[in-house]
């Protein structure tokens, strides 16, 4: 699917679903001040998670608030939402866009930004503002300020709160491809960087342990994922291929974008402005193969490593 490149969107607004179509409704750039007073003032809700990057999300925000204030008084109301636990994002996103929110603004971590993404949705249908018409449509924006703040890797952003709010002042905005996973009896879950199954995804639940550690924590929950680690036969269907299997399967990741595990660039040649994913399959690894390969995944360059193969 074509998407028309922009550099470096600041807003992105998410596809309706999966990569089949996209939202007509994109909002026009913020204009400047004098326009701004003469129509309607967006109402952004920044969605925080405190206990990002082990407590420090939460110390940043409020040194930030501040400074978000004066550079966003002129274009919008903003409304600051502190999440209460796991999951609160999701139903917090959602109260949002149904109140008619023009922005919802994740504020932490690829965790908190996978749960905004999710309060997009309900049921597996976009979440519409309740009073509001038809053509209203709610962004999504991301201020990073988790431990690995992978997504925002891919379009080269870093954990400066204060380059972030530069974009969102610019308020340029872009369409952006969403993963969708279905499950036998669930209701339709998205993802917007890397769904991973097997090693990888345990590594990611045991990071969660080491997060005092930074970006380690990630190399830390891989070597505690392969004890006791079992490579497995799987059974995939790739782009309404036949099904096949493939031995001995570490991990496999499904890239909208390009990086996990705070710097590996899992899926190097993901794009997600594409409207297709890349799936990679790690084969037959130890967790020596995976030391010793370390280097390969966080250059991106582990895709002509035996054991290691990428279907798009
Ligand atoms: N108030 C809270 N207390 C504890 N956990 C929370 C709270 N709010 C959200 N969470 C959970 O914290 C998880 C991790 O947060 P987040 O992703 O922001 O930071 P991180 O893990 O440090 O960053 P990254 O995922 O980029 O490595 C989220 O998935 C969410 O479920």
């Amino acid at each position: 699917m074509a998407v028309p490149a922009t550099p470096r969107p600041s807003l992105i607004l998410p596809r309706a679903s999966s990569h089949a179509h996209s939202q007509s409704s994109a909002v026009g750039p913020i204009s400047g001040r004098a326009a701004a007073s003469r129509r309607h003032r967006g109402d952004f809700v920044f969605v925080v998670n405190p206990s990002g990057a082990n407590g420090r999300t939460g110390k940043q925000w409020k040194q930030l608030l501040p400074h978000l204030r004066t550079r966003l008084a002129d274009q919008c109301n903003i409304c600051e939402c502190i999440t209460s636990g796991p999951t609160d994002a999701v139903d917090v996103t959602r109260e949002a866009i149904e109140d008619g929110a023009d922005a919802v603004i994740a504020v932490g971590g690829d965790g908190t930004l996978h749960e905004v993404v999710n309060g997009f949705f309900s049921k597996g249908n976009p979440v519409r503002a309740l009073d509001q018409g038809p053509d209203h449509s709610a962004a999504l924006g991301l201020i990073p300020l988790g431990t690995g703040s992978d997504f925002a890797r891919t379009f080269g952003w870093t954990n400066n709160p204060h380059d972030a709010i530069d974009r969102i002042v610019r308020g340029v905005k872009s369409k952006l491809d969403i993963g969708m996973m279905v499950g036998p009896k669930r209701d339709p879950h998205f993802f917007v960087n890397v769904a991973d199954i097997h090693l990888s995804a345990k590594a990611g639940y045991f990071a969660s342990m080491y997060k005092r550690f930074g970006n380690l924590c990630y190399v830390f929950g891989a070597l505690r994922g392969f004890w006791g680690h079992n490579n497995r036969d799987l059974r995939i269907k790739v782009n309404e291929g036949e099904w096949k299997t493939v031995h001995n399967v570490t991990a496999l990741c499904i890239g909208n974008a390009k990086y996990f595990g705070g710097g590996m660039k899992i899926t190097p040649t993901a794009d997600p402005f594409s409207g297709s994913l890349e799936v990679v399959i790690l084969q037959d690894f130890k967790w020596y193969d995976f030391l010793l390969k370390l280097h390969r995944l966080y250059g991106g360059t582990h895709l002509s490593v035996n054991g290691v193969s990428s279907i798009r």
